[in-house]
């Protein structure tokens, strides 16, 4: 393959301590000993400079607060490499990720789910705000919170007979205004209204139909080779007027969300203590 990796921090550690430090001065939980390059690969296609963001956290890729944090640094690494394009993916067969870890939900402490949302935030405003051009190569199923880091993309490949949406109000989740920024920025108010009130997963085919996704794929390889030739689109763009073109679309979004973290933040903690949330993550848990 003609991927190399990103040259690794040259301490670890020190980033950890520093993220623990940060943590410790904000008044957050502090989580040590993880390997955050693990959880997340970076990428970088030395002929193309696409950068290739790879969620690894086997068996279902589902996002705790350890998951999340890496992600955020990903993104960092692909902004500071100025990367031509970045494809974010998964390294499980049959699984792009299964949202949100349920065990990160389930009797959840306050402080910690702040965090766990503070740093989602950062990461959506990594994402949807980005400059350089985005897509989500959907390689299984792709429920929920991994749904929403693919909708924040700009195009999306996802293989035949997986499923993608937002499944939140299944759960008793009410879902969350950046969440439904993101999806309309992609269909229709009407579509997202009804989508995420009926916490519908889409098959491949009917995710097409409504333009959630932009191809199907036959396998994980075709997926990628998809996203490839989206971005080979900009090959001749002059990069810097796209990347603003692109916020600009996108910047109404982004002040709103960001006048509202903190209100967002309140009813996200709300939305997952709520006893009726609560006992679908018991339920789901065998608790
Ligand atoms: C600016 C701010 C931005 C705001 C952004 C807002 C984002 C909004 C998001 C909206 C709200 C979203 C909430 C969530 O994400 S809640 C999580 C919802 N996820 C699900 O309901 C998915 C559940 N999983 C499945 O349906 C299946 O796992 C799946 C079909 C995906 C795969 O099936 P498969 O048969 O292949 O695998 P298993 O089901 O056997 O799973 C293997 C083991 O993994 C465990 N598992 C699966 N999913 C989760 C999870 N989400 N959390 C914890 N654990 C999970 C599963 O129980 C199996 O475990 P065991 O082997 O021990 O049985």
């Amino acid at each position: 393959m003609l991927l190399r990796q990103f040259t690794r921090a040259p301490n670890n550690m020190n980033l950890i301590r520093r993220i623990a430090t940060n943590a410790i001065l904000k008044n957050q939980t502090v989580t040590t000993n993880i390997d955050y390059n693990q959880l997340v690969l970076v990428d970088v296609n030395d002929k193309n400079g696409y950068a290739t963001v790879t969620l690894n956290r086997p068996p279902v890729n589902s996002f705790n607060l350890e998951l999340m944090m890496a992600l955020s640094r990903a993104l960092d690494q692909v902004e500071r490499n100025n990367s031509r394009g970045m494809i974010l993916t998964s390294i499980i067969p049959n699984i792009f990720s299964t949202g949100f870890d349920i065990r990160e939900l389930y009797q959840a402490d306050e402080r910690r789910l702040r965090e766990f949302w503070s740093v989602l935030q950062d990461c959506w405003f990594k994402l949807y705000g980005s400059t350089y051009p985005t897509a989500a190569s959907i390689n299984g199923h792709n429920p929920a919170a991994g749904c929403f880091f693919a909708l924040c993309c700009e195009y999306r490949a996802m293989v035949r007979n997986s499923k993608l949406g937002i499944s939140g109000a299944r759960l008793g989740i009410s879902i969350p205004l950046p969440m439904i920024y993101t999806m309309r920025s992609v269909i229709s108010t009407r579509q997202t209204e009804l989508a995420l009130t009926t916490g519908t997963l889409f098959t491949s085919d009917d995710a097409l139909k409504v333009g959630l996704i932009d191809d199907i794929a036959t396998d994980r390889s075709d997926a990628f080779a998809k996203c490839e030739a989206f971005l080979d689109r900009f090959k001749d763009i002059p990069p810097v007027s796209r990347g603003y073109t692109k916020r600009s679309v996108r910047q109404k979004d982004m002040e709103e969300i960001a006048a509202n973290r903190q209100r967002d933040t309140d009813e996200f903690v709300r939305a997952v203590l709520n006893p009726e949330a609560q006992s679908s993550f018991a339920a789901f848990l065998g608790k």
